[in-house]
């Protein structure tokens, strides 16, 4: 069938810290080198095939530094030949030239690049979370509240220009229908290369929202656009991490999860790690009569350098 592009293997992403949740919100968010390390391969060991990796401080806050990915990137390589897909969203409070910069050092199979510039709402997490050990994470959610996410068309082709000379593939993170029309120009102007790993994002306030509905207007609108020349994933930010996931495998769709993106392993339970997540949506995928895919089968899929 045309959505047999997977060939009925659905590839799994781990995100396993990111740059939007902040110490204080739950123990078990890796901060440190070691604990990145650790949740990673734990994460591979559950069943993901690429890492999504943002490095951090000692004290949490979000490190975009070449040498702060060198603490922990060499020892998830030697440990696992899982996709490792480095980001270029990086905080959305910092600029596209630090943003990009261990994409560039590190020359990665995969990295992320946001697909346009939007609204970040973060602050609403204040109603859920009261208590900081350090004043940047109350100062990082409510100074959301004027955030713009920039990712213009300039900035855009700065990526790209900087990367794809490397070999690098991306992870098109598209937070509304927007976002994949700019992904289409791109296109248009030949400056992606075919087929384009779209992750969209949903339920992340200030992009489109986490509904059923949002999520087929998503679909449809990339298969119009990009026929059988695009792999779809989804990631549901918070509570909607299952449910989104589950829907898009039963579309043939692949999938992200990982305490980048929900803190939660069910109601009001925070995950234990990465890997919590990992082994749940895997039971779902399962359970849907569907494999997992490999690192290498998501190679192949992607089409990735190896
Ligand atoms: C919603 C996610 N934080 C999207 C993301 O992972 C962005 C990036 O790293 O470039
Ligand atoms: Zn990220």
């Amino acid at each position: 069938s045309k959505d047999n592009k997977n060939a009925g293997k659905v590839i799994i992403t781990c995100a396993v810290t990111g740059a939007i949740h902040t110490p204080s919100m739950s123990p078990h968010l890796p901060v440190t080198p070691k604990e990145i390390i650790s949740d990673s391969l734990a994460a591979v060991e559950a069943g993901a095939a690429i890492l999504h990796l943002h490095a951090r401080h000692p004290d949490g806050r979000p490190d975009q530094s070449p040498e702060g990915f060198a603490e922990f990137l060499p020892r998830i390589k030697q440990s696992t030949d899982a996709v490792v897909n480095i980001t270029t969203g990086g905080s959305p409070y910092m600029s596209v030239e630090e943003r990009v910069a261990p994409a560039a050092t590190y020359q990665p199979e995969l990295a992320s690049l946001n697909m346009g510039s939007m609204n970040f709402g973060l602050y609403p997490m204040l109603n859920r979370f009261k208590e900081f050990k350090h004043d940047w994470e109350r100062e990082h959610l409510e100074g959301s509240k004027d955030l713009v996410f920039r990712n213009s068309f300039k900035d855009i082709e700065y990526v790209l220009e900087t990367c794809y000379g490397n070999g690098t593939r991306f992870e098109f993170e598209c937070y509304d229908t927007s976002h994949l029309y700019n992904l289409a120009h791109f296109a248009d102007r030949g400056l992606v290369k075919a087929p384009f790993f779209v992750q969209s994002v949903f339920g992340l306030l200030g992009g489109i929202g986490p509904h059923p509905e949002d999520v087929m207007h998503m679909k449809r609108t990339a298969d119009r656009l990009f026929g059988d020349d695009f792999r779809w994933s989804v990631l549901g930010a918070g509570s909607n991490q299952f449910r989104i996931a589950a829907q898009a495998a039963a579309l043939g769709g692949n999938v992200r999860v990982g305490l980048e993106d929900s803190l939660w392993a069910g109601r009001g339970e925070l995950a234990k790690s990465s890997a919590v997540q990992v082994k749940k949506v895997r039971a779902i995928i399962e359970n849907l009569g569907l494999q997992i895919a490999t690192p290498d089968e998501a190679r192949e899929i992607l089409g990735l350098k190896g």
